[in-house]
């Protein structure tokens, strides 16, 4: 039992709030319990320290100011148990901002448990599990709306303002955060998106006069330097780090009048299969850019097969993004069952060691994962060929509300996640040889939350699968023991659903 109550504690502490959606979620709705809790006391409330009020006055003003939704009404909001937050790059953001901060400033103060005696005990039950998000949570939080911002190119007003593509919420940013998020791109070497998100810290802090203009001035004069300091004509076609087209002027918005290196780079590099190229490709397919020709289209299988109970089970894991579950054997007896609709799903054989655990993954916003090859498992210590990974099926258990998609650097294919459905690879052609139109990767998520699973089947036992002298021939996808028809010469392929 003692073991067990450390490893769950450490296990929680490992998993820092960015990363983990279960984590997220939870504070989310600790949240929502403590700030109805705090509303109806305030109500009734006998005698507050004045401190103590003022500091409760302003958690609840932020809290409302950033509760996820359009239409605000006190009560509707902090009755309704539904997730909204979290599912909300901006709006986590200032949730994690605002525990951390206000919430613990509030509880620490002295006067606080004498006058909110059950609310305290609450914190710190909440506390002794989870533990206060920390600095390097919310330079995380920053660094994945810096990476949404980014990858997507989107609109920094409108975003910041809280509307992201037509969603709209009640969660904005001000000119402090603003200030932030700029300050992470500077540690990260970002100059570029400092320059931006330091000039909307300047335009928001006109209207909400939270921040010290002269000092965002100052730190923009020192970026625009450092910029202009690294940028060198010669370079404009390098990738990194990533720059305007030019040097920038000391004058209000100058940025806008200069093109991103990154629409630049992308125009001469779209379709490169150059490893080099491969994030500049990443960022133009996860945001809905596609290149191949008709006939390279013709070669992705789209078909419907009966495929229902086998994922529900497994989601609500506390896994977080990339940190999947594969040292541990799925004992679940749904296991089995999976793994029998994915062998008449695929011909393949995915039943113990011929292929490995089930692996899950999980992507909270912002979350990503940059592309790679999936041939190789880091997790085996025997690399040889046996323990190669012949093929990839990827299970998405959830659909996603924007973002996260899958994607296909040097194909230029964008895969949707929609739960219940699979996305299967093959990594190597029937010659043995790697397939490099493999690379691939997964897109930020914009909006909401992403579960997925893994079930890479091994090379070893797939003995059955017809191997081939001719040069990179691809495998045939084999469902329900039947060979999909493959591409005519003239790129057709007959449609199978069944
Ligand atoms: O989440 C995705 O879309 C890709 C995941 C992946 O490629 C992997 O886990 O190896
Ligand atoms: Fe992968």
């Amino acid at each position: 039992f003692n073991y067990k109550r450390k490893y769950i504690i450490e296990w929680g502490q490992k998993l820092i709030y960015p990363k983990s959606i279960t984590k997220l979620e939870n504070l989310e709705r600790f949240e929502s319990h403590i700030a109805k809790a705090f509303l109806s006391s305030i109500n009734v409330n006998k005698k507050i320290h004045p401190e103590v009020q003022r500091l409760v006055h302003l958690y609840l003003k932020d809290y409302f100011e950033s509760s996820g939704r359009i239409n605000i009404n006190t009560d509707d909001a902090s009755a309704n148990k539904e997730i909204h937050i979290s599912k909300n790059p901006i709006c986590t953001y200032r949730l994690l901002r605002r525990v951390q901060t206000l919430l613990k400033d509030m509880v620490f103060h002295k006067q606080f448990c004498h006058n909110f005696g059950v609310e305290c005990s609450n914190v710190a039950y909440y506390i002794m599990q989870y533990h206060w998000p920390k600095p390097e949570d919310l330079e995380m939080l920053a660094e994945n709306i810096l990476r949404i911002h980014n990858v997507y190119d989107l609109d920094a007003e409108q975003f910041t303002n809280g509307w992201i593509s037509t969603a709209g919420t009640n969660c904005s940013l001000n000119s402090i955060h603003c200030y932030e998020i700029s300050f992470m791109a500077i540690k990260t070497d970002q100059f570029t998106s400092a320059i931006q998100w330091l000039e909307l810290a300047k335009e928001k802090t006109l209207v909400d006069k939270k921040t010290s203009m002269v000092f965002i001035e100052y730190l923009l004069w020192k970026v625009i330097e450092q910029h202009n300091m690294e940028y060198d004509e010669s370079v404009k076609m390098e990738l990194e780090p990533v720059f305007f087209d030019r040097e920038i002027n000391h004058i209000q918005n100058d940025f806008k009048n200069a093109t991103k290196l990154r629409n630049l780079q992308y125009k001469a590099f779209k379709g490169s299969k150059e490893r080099y190229h491969a994030y500049l490709n990443f960022q133009g397919v996860c945001s809905g850019d596609t290149f191949q020709t008709d006939k390279q289209k013709s070669h992705l299988f789209c078909c419907v097969v009966s495929y229902q109970e086998a994922t529900n089970r497994i989601q609500g894991s506390n896994s977080s993004f990339h940190l999947s579950l594969t040292t541990s054997p799925c004992k679940h007896s749904n296991a089995r069952h999976l793994e029998k609709k994915l062998e008449a799903l695929t011909g393949l054989v995915v039943s113990g060691t011929a292929a490995e655990t089930l692996s899950l993954l999980s992507y909270s916003v912002g979350a990503h994962l940059n592309p790679h090859f999936d041939k190789l498992s880091f997790m085996d210590l025997d690399k040889t060929p046996y323990n190669f990974r012949l093929a990839s099926i990827m299970l998405y258990l959830s659909d996603v509300e924007l973002g996260g998609a899958t994607v296909f650097t040097s194909l230029g294919i964008n895969a949707e996640p929609i739960k219940g459905s699979l996305l299967l690879w093959y990594n190597f052609f029937t010659d043995g040889s790697s397939d490099f139109d493999t690379f691939h990767g997964g897109c930020p998520v914009i909006l909401g939350a992403k579960w997925a699973a893994n079930k890479w089947v091994k090379y070893g036992t797939q003995l059955q699968h017809k191997c081939s002298l001719k040069r990179q021939e691809r495998f045939q996808f084999a469902v329900n023991n039947v060979y999909l028809p493959m591409p005519s010469s003239s790129g057709e392929i007959p449609r199978r659903e069944d």
